[in-house]
């Protein structure tokens, strides 16, 4: 549980501390107040990661040197810091140098926004990007393997790019490295989507009433019988004509089924809709299983363009003892049997205790 969250000179505020409840906590404000830069604020506390941006120094407040975040998650202290060129992380006090040590300690999250649609209705690589941010929350290997590949085909691309007459030794020399990496995303993602699979479906069944059917398989660029490098040898013709890395990981995808036919072109909005939310519900609840304690649930503004059915089985899918911080412009959707909580209203990124 995340509780104590005090940040300073993150984004839009100068300083600001919620105590934040177990079950609920719903952040009520205009558009452009901080609510979403609040839960920001906890996503990159736990897990280092912001999901509006990968550039850290815009976390930093306008004008300020160094952005702070602290809570207390499950009785140990977190503090994130960052200027425009460091971070510094801290665990109950003690600095800690190695990303991967905080990670370990700290907790899982799952963040859910309207971009969530981007899931069906958007490239493959939001769909690579939920697995990869599922995956780096299980798998303490994962991150490790995805950026020394990433590392690699950045190299391989420039040397495809950079002489009229492509240095194919050289290509073949990153080649090699990111065959080693994509080994490793390979395996994590197929266990990754061998977990989240039945999850799917039965989230899915409780949003839709139980009227359709979905799937999700990875799918990768190439045949699974042939390693990376082995493939890529069969493309010379093809990237010396494009002159980018035609296979591997950054180019897979994820195959959405929906009553057998592709849901990113064949479902409606709706259909969509209740989709996304079943993935990033699974999402929870494969955490849940592979970490031993539910994820924190960041949700911007999703509650208020759900229907009233929808919006109670969002929360009765959710793994027992979940917490939630729930960012909306309105209280409206708010039932109270079966949402109570917090209430913290937020205006020019100050806020106000409400109740609860
Ligand atoms: N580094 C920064 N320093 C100062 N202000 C910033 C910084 N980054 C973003 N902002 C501002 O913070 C404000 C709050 O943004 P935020 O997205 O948190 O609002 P919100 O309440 O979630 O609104 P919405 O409901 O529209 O998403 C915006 O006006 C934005 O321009």
């Amino acid at each position: 549980m995340l509780t104590d969250l005090f940040v300073r000179d993150f984004r839009c505020f100068a300083e600001a501390k919620l105590e934040l409840h177990p079950d609920v906590t719903l952040l009520v404000g205009r558009n452009a107040q901080g609510k979403t830069s609040l839960i920001e604020a906890a996503c990159v506390l736990l897990r280092l990661q912001s999901p509006r941006t990968s550039n850290r120094a815009e976390l930093v407040r306008f004008g300020a040197a160094t952005c702070l975040v602290e809570a207390q998650w499950h009785g140990r202290r977190l503090r994130y810091a960052q200027s425009a060129t460091t971070r510094r992380l801290a665990l109950d006090g003690v600095t800690c140098g190695r990303s991967a040590d905080y990670l370990a300690a700290s907790g899982v999250v799952v963040w859910m926004d309207h971009r969530d649609m981007n899931l069906l209705r958007g490239g493959a690589e939001h769909r690579r990007r939920f697995l990869d941010f599922a995956a780096s929350q299980m798998f303490p290997d994962y991150l490790h393997a995805l950026r020394g590949y990433e590392r690699a085909l950045r190299g391989r691309n420039h040397v495809l790019k950079r002489d009229a007459s492509i240095a194919w030794k050289q290509a073949d020399a990153f080649a090699h490295v990111m065959d080693g990496f994509a080994r490793t995303v390979w395996q994590r993602r197929a266990e990754l989507c061998a977990a989240l699979g039945p999850e799917v479906s039965l989230a899915h069944a409780r949003l839709s009433e139980g009227v359709e059917k979905v799937s999700m398989a990875y799918r990768r660029t190439h045949d699974e019988a042939l390693g990376l490098f082995e493939a890529l040898l069969t493309m010379r013709d093809e990237e010396a004509r494009v002159r980018s890395t035609a296979l591997g990981p950054h180019r897979d995808d994820l195959e959405m089924g929906l009553n057998e036919l592709d849901a990113t072109t064949f479902a409606s909005e709706g259909q969509q809709r209740s989709f996304a939310l079943a993935m990033k519900l699974a999402q929870a609840r494969v955490l849940e299983h592979a970490c031993g304690a539910p994820p924190l649930m960041l949700m911007d503004d999703v509650f208020g363009e759900l229907d009233s059915h929808r919006r109670r089985a969002l929360l009765a899918c959710l793994p027992p003892g979940t917490q939630k911080i729930i960012t909306t412009t309105n209280l409206d959707w708010v039932e109270a049997d079966h949402l109570a909580g917090r209430v913290f209203g937020v205006e020019k990124s100050v806020f106000t205790h409400v109740r609860g």
